[in-house]
This record gives structure tokens, C-alpha cells and sequence, in this order.
């Protein structure tokens, strides 16, 4: 059996190296460092690339993907990788969030009690031959205020150490609950600007992101008190490194601790010029335990994806099918199935998908965004999409492109909610137009958890939409129900159902489902029946 690959493009902890080996089935090469034009000729080979923020994985790398299917980053960070090219290109991205938290909460403590006691500074003066303690005068955390901005997991575990210190603790995080500061006894400030008034000392825990890039400038740093302490320990780029080094230079911020730089390494940066600038080369995630935490996290989510098991921290998949309830599983499968019925019995080019989600069972959103991606869809619409392109691209549709593919062919996806529809309580209803025709399919689940169809355009039916059917519209008059089963028979095709519906005195329609495959030729014969108007075979 074909081994799987998995490329480790940075230095990851042993452990993780060996949990990808201890699977059996999996080779491991390690090239820590290397090129990106080398990791462009060879990033097709493996299954899956193992990164840190040394890799940086751009759009040109994923243009020949090969067989790649997943990034690990063993971290948080994700801005050193195009997250919506490897989506276009239906590749898992995901990380290893938990891993490194205590070591970058650690760090950063670390780095504001530094910049509050110049303890470099008075280290290098010391060991350059000086005894000069009056130079070393510093600032008392006790009683300041600390703002820390994005109070996720790193920025929660500042606070709560921050506490112990005596310091009176505000946030900015515009995308977090009340109730979650509240419970860490931190002051939630409705603006930015709130936060960078009243601290004494900012420290930043948000991402990079296209809001958080250049979000302290001179202008911000104007309204900061006088002789500020700044500390970054999440990414370069949030703080301007120009503007820093004029208020640094002009005393305006105290001193500030930086581990992280908008160019990695730093080459030609004159904020390393200053003595009131203390430094260290991204080391926020540089523990012992943190580094075997993210390797361990990385490679379990990896072994377990590759292996078609359920994994965490897929950052581009909003959801995971197998983590939805079970009764929702079952609506998941059904709206995918819907989806690949109606582009197999639809003619012309889609222009638009429409899913509805009706009833109570699907009035909460069970999925959130979870980078920054143009689509917020639920995931059955999702899935209704992958369902409709997997007819005519196969598996080149997964979960992960699916929205894109619909966006690039200009399908104009709808999704909206209904309390109710027709008799129903929980349905879901998919309708597509074409350039020639539109099309409504819904289904729901009863109580023996199956999913089905119920409604297919004006017809009423009931049909579990698994295997392989022969759909049929007719004009409803006799003999034409008769001719497909003699057509059937004689070609030695068993009949294992039939589900029929009819419109008064009008069309009618069929779903006969059959054992064995039905070829062009069987279909053609049945195209060519008296009264018959389209008939097509749908594989479920
Ligand atoms: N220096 C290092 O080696 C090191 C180590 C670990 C993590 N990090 C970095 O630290 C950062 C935080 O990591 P985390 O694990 O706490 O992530 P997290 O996702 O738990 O927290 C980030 C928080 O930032 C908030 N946020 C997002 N945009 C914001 C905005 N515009 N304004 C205010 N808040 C905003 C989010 O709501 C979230 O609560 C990440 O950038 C990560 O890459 C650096
Ligand atoms: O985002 C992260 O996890 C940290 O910045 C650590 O990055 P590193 O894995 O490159 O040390």
C-alpha cells in the first residue's frame, strides 16, 4: 500500500514527528528552511505540508497543487498562509490554536514586566562593566491600567495574571461577549480609542488581519497617555514600526517589547537602534511545552485527516459534518442528494441556488465564520452547492471550494429562513434557475430518520433519494407507466420501486428506482415512448 507524505517545512517538536510515524502509513520528510522555489517544485508530492511562520504558503505555491490536501500550521497565526487559494483549491487548512498559549501569555508577561524595569537595558549595562542603578528607574505594575487588545486565549490569560499583579485590566475586542470579560473581571470598551486613552500599558493579542494591520498609527499613538508602555507579542505589522520609533524616539511611549516584526528577521530596522526598545526574534511560542503542544495538536489532526477521521481546527471548513448533531446529519446528506438531483434533471446553465432553511430545528446558525472569507453560509447550503457542481465536476467539488466554484461560474447562491412552508415544520427547500427552466426539490426527515424527498417542482411524492432512479416527466394518460415497465423488463432491469405523482388531467412524473445500471440505449427506448416529455437516470 502507497504510503502517505507529510513535508515538515520548519523545526516541529519530536513528538509530533513521531505520531505522524507511529501511524504506520505515513512518510515524514523534514527541510526546515527550505526554498520557496523548491517547495514549489516538489509541494505536489505529499499529502499534507507541516508549516510554522518561517514557510510562507502563497497562492503560486497551491497553483499545481498535486495531491496536497492539507497545511498544518503547527500555531496559531495563519497570515503567512493564502487561505482562499488553498480554498479555491479545495486544500484543509488548519492549526493547532491551544498549543502555544501559555507560552505566548508567558512571554508577554515576561516582556511587560521588561519594559516596566528596563531589566535588558540594566542587564547589558551591568555586563558592559556599569554599575548604574539610577539609570534603571521603572514603572510599578501595581494599580495601572493594562489594555489589552483582542482578549482571546492569549489576551484571557494576560488579563487574568494581569490581575494577580493588582493592575485594573480593560479590553478591546469588538468581536467577543460581554459575559466572557465580565467573567474574567475585565472591562470591556466599546472603542479602541476608550482603551488607548486610560492605559498605562497596551498589549496587543489580536491576529493580522486587513482591521488589525496598521491599527496603531501616530494618530492612535497621539491619544495615548504620556510615557506609555507598549508590548506585541502577536504580530508584526498591528503597531506601524515607523510611528513606533518616533514616539519611542520622542519619549512619548516609556519603552515598548516586541517579539514580532513586519519583516522577519528584522534586517535594516531602526528600531533596533533604540534603548528603549526591547526585542526578541518571535520566541512567543518557544517553550518546551508549547512546542510539543502545537506538534502533538498538528500531527493528531493530521493522522486523523488523512485518515478520513473526525479532526479539530480546520480554519476553512466552517464545519465538520460529523460534529453536527445526529438529526441534522441526516438533513446534511439529504440537501447534498437533493442538490444532485436537480442537476441531473435539470436542463441549461445555473444562474442562481436558492436554500431554504424552514422551521425551528434550523433558526440558530450552527456555524460561524471562521477567517476571513467572503461566504458566511450554513452548511447545508453548502452542501446543496457541492451537491448540484459534484454532477458535472466531480470530486474535484469539496466542502471547502464549493463556494467558490459557485461564485467563479457566477451562480448567485441565496440562502434564507422560513418559520414555515406549506404543511411542513423542518424542510428544506433547494431551487435553481437556469437560462431554460427552474426547478424546486425539498425534503424532509420523519421519525424513522430517513431523509426524503417530498416535493419535486408542483408534485407531492415521497422518495428516499439513494441509488439509482429513473426520472421521467410524462403526459399523464395511459399506457406509458406500462411501456417502461415492459422496456425495463425485457432488458432484464429489476424494478426495486416506484413512486409516481400527477398533476390533474396533466403532466406526470416518476421516479423509478432500479437494481441495475441502465444504459443509453434502455434510456433512449424510453425516451422515445408515446406521451413521453424528458427522462433522464439520477445516480444517488
Ligand atoms: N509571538 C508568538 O510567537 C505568538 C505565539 C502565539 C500566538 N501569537 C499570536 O497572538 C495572536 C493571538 O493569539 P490567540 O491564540 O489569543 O488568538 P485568539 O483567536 O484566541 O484571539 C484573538 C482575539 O483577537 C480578537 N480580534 C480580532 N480582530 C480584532 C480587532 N480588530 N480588534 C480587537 N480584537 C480583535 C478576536 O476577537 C479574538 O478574541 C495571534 O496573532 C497569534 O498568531 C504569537
Ligand atoms: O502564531 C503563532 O503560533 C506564533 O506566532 C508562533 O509562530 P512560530 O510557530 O513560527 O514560532
Amino acid at each position: 500500500m502507497e504510503k502517505f507524505k507529510v513535508l515538515i517545512t520548519d523545526h516541529i517538536a519530536e513528538e509530533g514527528v513521531k505520531i505522524l510515524l507511529d501511524s504506520g502509513d505515513i512518510e515524514v520528510e523534514e527541510k526546515p528552511g527550505i526554498s520557496h522555489d523548491e517547495l514549489k517544485k516538489i509541494i505536489g508530492n505529499y499529502d499534507a505540508i507541516i508549516t510554522r511562520s518561517g514557510t510562507t504558503v502563497t497562492a503560486d505555491l497551491l497553483e499545481n497543487p498535486g495531491k496536497l490536501k492539507i497545511i498544518g500550521r503547527a500555531g496559531v497565526g495563519l497570515d503567512n498562509v493564502d487561505i482562499e487559494a488553498a480554498s479555491k483549491k479545495g486544500i484543509i487548512v488548519m492549526n493547532a490554536p491551544t498549543g502555544n498559549t501559555l507560552a505566548a501569555t508567558e512571554l508577554t508577561m515576561g516582556m511587560m514586566l521588561a519594559a516596566a524595569r528596563k531589566i535588558p537595558a540594566a542587564n547589558n549595562s551591568l555586563k558592559n562593566g556599569e554599575w548604574n542603578r539610577k539609570k534603571f528607574m521603572g514603572i510599578q505594575l501595581f494599580n495601572k491600567t493594562l489594555g489589552i487588545v483582542g482578549l482571546g486565549r492569549i489576551g484571557s490569560n494576560v488579563a487574568i495574571r494581569a490581575k494577580s499583579f493588582g493592575m485594573k485590566v480593560v479590553a478591546y475586542d469588538p468581536y467577543i461577549k460581554k459575559s466572557k470579560a465580565d467573567s474574567l473581571g475585565v472591562t470591556l470598551l466599546e472603542k479602541l480609542e476608550d482603551l488607548l486613552k486610560i492605559s498605562d500599558i497596551i498589549t496587543f493579542h489580536t491576529p493580522l488581519t486587513k482591521e488589525t494591520k496598521n491599527m496603531i498609527t501616530k494618530k492612535e499613538i497621539e491619544m495615548m497617555k504620556d510615557r506609555v508602555i507598549l508590548v506585541n507579542c502577536a504580530r508584526g505589522g498591528i503597531i506601524n514600526e515607523n510611528d513606533l520609533y518616533d514616539a519611542l524616539k520622542s519619549g512619548k511611549v516609556f519603552t515598548a517589547a516586541i517579539d514580532v516584526f513586519e519583516k522577519e528577521p528584522p534586517k535594516d530596522n531602526k528600531l533596533l537602534e533604540l534603548d528603549n526598545l526591547f526585542v526578541t526574534p518571535h520566541i512567543g511560542a518557544n517553550t518546551e511545552e508549547g512546542q510539543k503542544g502545537v506538534a502533538v495538536i498538528i500531527a493528531e489532526q493530521i493522522v486523523n485527516a488523512l485518515h478520513g477521521k473526525s479532526y479539530m481546527n480546520a480554519v476553512n471548513i466552517p464545519f465538520m459534518k460529523s460534529q453536527l448533531p445526529l438529526d441534522l446529519q441526516v438533513y446534511f446528506e439529504l440537501i447534498e442528494n437533493i442538490g444532485k438531483l436537480a442537476a441531473q434533471t435539470i436542463k441549461g446553465r445555473p444562474d442562481e441556488i436558492k436554500v431554504t432553511l424552514v422551521g425551528k430545528k434550523f433558526e440558530e446558525d450552527i456555524c460561524e465564520r471562521t477567517f476571513d472569507t467572503p461566504f458566511s453560509y450554513q452548511p447545508f447550503t453548502i452542501a446543496a452547492i457541492k451537491g448540484f457542481l459534484e454532477v458535472s465536476m466531480q470530486e474535484t467539488v469539496s466542502y471547502i471550494n464549493a463556494p467558490y466554484f459557485a461564485k467563479d461560474r457566477n451562480i448567485n447562491v441565496i440562502e434564507s429562513k422560513r418559520d414555515i412552508y406549506d404543511k411542513y415544520n423542518d424542510l428544506l427547500v433547494f431551487e435553481v434557475i437556469t437560462d431554460k427552466e427552474k426547478r424546486v426539490i425539498a425534503g424532509t426527515v420523519f421519525n424513522d430518520n430517513e431523509g426524503r424527498i417530498v416535493m419535486f417542482d408542483d408534485f407531492r411524492l415521497d422518495i428516499i433519494p439513494k441509488g439509482t432512479f429513473i426520472y421521467f416527466r410524462n403526459f399523464d394518460r395511459p399506457g406509458v407507466i406500462g411501456k417502461v415497465g415492459t422496456i425495463l423488463g425485457s432488458n432484464n432491469i429489476n424494478i426495486a420501486g416506484f413512486e409516481l405523482a400527477r398533476q390533474n388531467g396533466g403532466e406526470a412524473i416518476a421516479f423509478v428506482s432500479v437494481d441495475n445500471k441502465i444504459t443509453e440505449e434502455v434510456l433512449d427506448e424510453i425516451k422515445k415512448i408515446d406521451g413521453m416529455i424528458e427522462a433522464n437516470v439520477v445516480e444517488i
